[in-house]
């Protein structure tokens, strides 16, 4: 298939769509099938190629995982986990940043583990050190290869007290997946507690662990010596379903989105309302739509659970070009991910991204030498453009700003959006858009 999708913008999106399980859970809970003693049933699974790099590394491991990506449903069986003979990880080299999550189960099934070189969206370093200084507190023992880092567990791993420097998603997790069969207690503060860090301790109770989730973010796991399979149905995709709703800000249009839901986008919501967007709660979606008339500038900061996720950061950024005034945007989860405003500033966009921490408060970025605050002046039309999608969220937020100018646009490297959006070609179609795959 082509990479590049032609966009002839300028109308509105209308219509529906659905989204389906969250990326940034799915395929943490198919991780968490290799540390059952028996079979798993994940359901709601979305078709993107971050589920389809997993599925790749689970089998590599002998996990034997059969799909039926219509109805959305992954069986996952892990009982030939102990007899695969690993190969070729290699191949699974910069392809997401899921890898690294494989550390605690391969450890408490095989005493050792190979871990690739990560992939992901470059919007930042994303170093790994709290992930191997976690490892090392468990006991395990980390050495750094060309390629990737091995890893060995030279005994049971154990409990332990762990306190992160900043909340980190993949931390968390991390602690959460080789915790739950080390021996003894471990205690995790200063813990993310996104959504879908919830919905992972959810699946690994349904597996048998225990874990209580304490008032001041303070994550506590008993280690059991067994777990079994689970059945689950994943929590719907905050980041695609507020993506969405952008979309229909920045093209003026009316967009209902099945799957999203309420509880997990409240922040969200929030601050679609205060930009002007009106949204409308049902009972299986939400639809989001531009009122007409003037849409008003805010003042931003992304933040970890509950505040603003820097994933819907950029999709918004686009809708608030078509806002009346000026808006800041002060990005504090990521100290580089603002390098998708250059396309937009070639559309006509007037942007500036600074240094300095705009907005309310200092973050971890500021008087250091990152462009991480951005201040948006609007409204400006959109023109079409020819342009080269940067990342995920970037991506996504070109698609925006292709389908809110006029004219035909050009969006390159445009199978970068797949690894996150479902079928999102087949959904611009549903929502009128004029799009042609290149
Ligand atoms: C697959 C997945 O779920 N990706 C999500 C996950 O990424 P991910 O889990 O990689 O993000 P983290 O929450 O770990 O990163 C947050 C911050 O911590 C820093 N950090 C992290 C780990 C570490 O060892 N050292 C370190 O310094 C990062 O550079 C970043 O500045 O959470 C992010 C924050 O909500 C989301 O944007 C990503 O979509
Ligand atoms: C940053 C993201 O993902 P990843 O961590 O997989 O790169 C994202 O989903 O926006």
């Amino acid at each position: 298939m082509k990479d590049v999708l032609y966009v002839n913008g300028g109308t509105p999106l209308d219509g529906t769509i659905t989204v389906r399980g969250a990326k940034n859970f799915v395929s943490k809970a198919m991780v968490a099938s290799l540390l059952g003693e028996s079979p798993s049933v994940l359901r709601n699974v979305p078709q993107i190629r971050d589920v389809g790099v997993v599925t790749g590394l689970l089998e590599l491991h002998g996990v034997a995982v059969k799909s039926d990506p219509d109805a959305g449903i992954l069986d996952l069986d892990p009982s030939n986990v102990e007899s695969a003979h690993v190969a070729d990880i290699d191949a699974h080299a910069g392809s997401s940043r899921i890898p690294i999550l494989f550390c605690g189960p391969l450890l408490h099934r095989l005493g050792e583990a190979f871990i690739p070189d990560l992939g992901g969206c470059r919007i930042g370093d994303r170093p790994i050190n709290y992930h191997l200084d976690i490892l090392r507190q468990f006991g395990a023992v980390v050495d750094k290869r060309e390629n990737g880092i091995h890893i060995r567990a030279p005994r049971r791993l154990q409990g332990t007290k762990i306190a992160l420097p900043y909340p980190s998603v993949g931390a968390t997790e991390q602690t959460l997946l080789t915790a739950v069969r080390a021996e003894g207690i471990t205690e995790l503060a200063n813990a993310a507690i996104e959504p879908e860090i919830v919905d992972l301790i959810a699946v690994l109770q349904k597996m048998g662990a225990i874990i209580s989730v304490d008032t001041d973010r303070v994550i506590r796991i008993e280690g059991v010596d067994r777990l079994d399979g689970y059945t689950h149905t994943a929590l719907g995709d905050r980041i695609e379903a507020a993506s969405w709703a952008s979309a229909a800000l920045a093209t003026g249009g009316d967009i209902t989105v099945k799957g999203a839901t309420q509880p997990e986008m409240m922040t969200f919501l929030n601050t679609f309302r205060k930009v002007g967007g009106r949204f409308d709660v049902q009972d299986d979606g939400i639809r989001f739509w531009h009122p007409g008339g003037d849409l008003d500038p805010i003042v931003l900061e992304t933040d970890v659970h509950p505040g603003f996720m820097t994933d819907w950061q950029q999709p918004l950024v686009v809708a608030l070009t078509q806002a009346k005034g000026l808006s800041i945007v002060h990005e504090t989860v990521y100290e580089n991910r603002f390098g998708f405003t250059d396309a937009l500033r070639g559309m006509g966009a007037t942007i500036q991204v600074y240094k300095e921490c705009l907005g309310g408060r200092d973050c971890r970025f500021g008087q250091r030498n990152f462009h991480h605050s951005a201040v948006i002046s609007g409204p400006t039309p959109l023109a079409a453009a020819d342009i080269e999608v940067p990342d995920l969220r970037g991506g996504f937020s070109h698609l925006i700003a292709a389908l809110a100018a006029k004219g035909t646009s050009t969006v390159r490297g445009i199978s970068l959006i797949d690894r996150g959006y479902e079928n999102f070609q087949d959904k611009l179609v549903a929502l009128g858009a004029d799009v042609r795959r290149g």
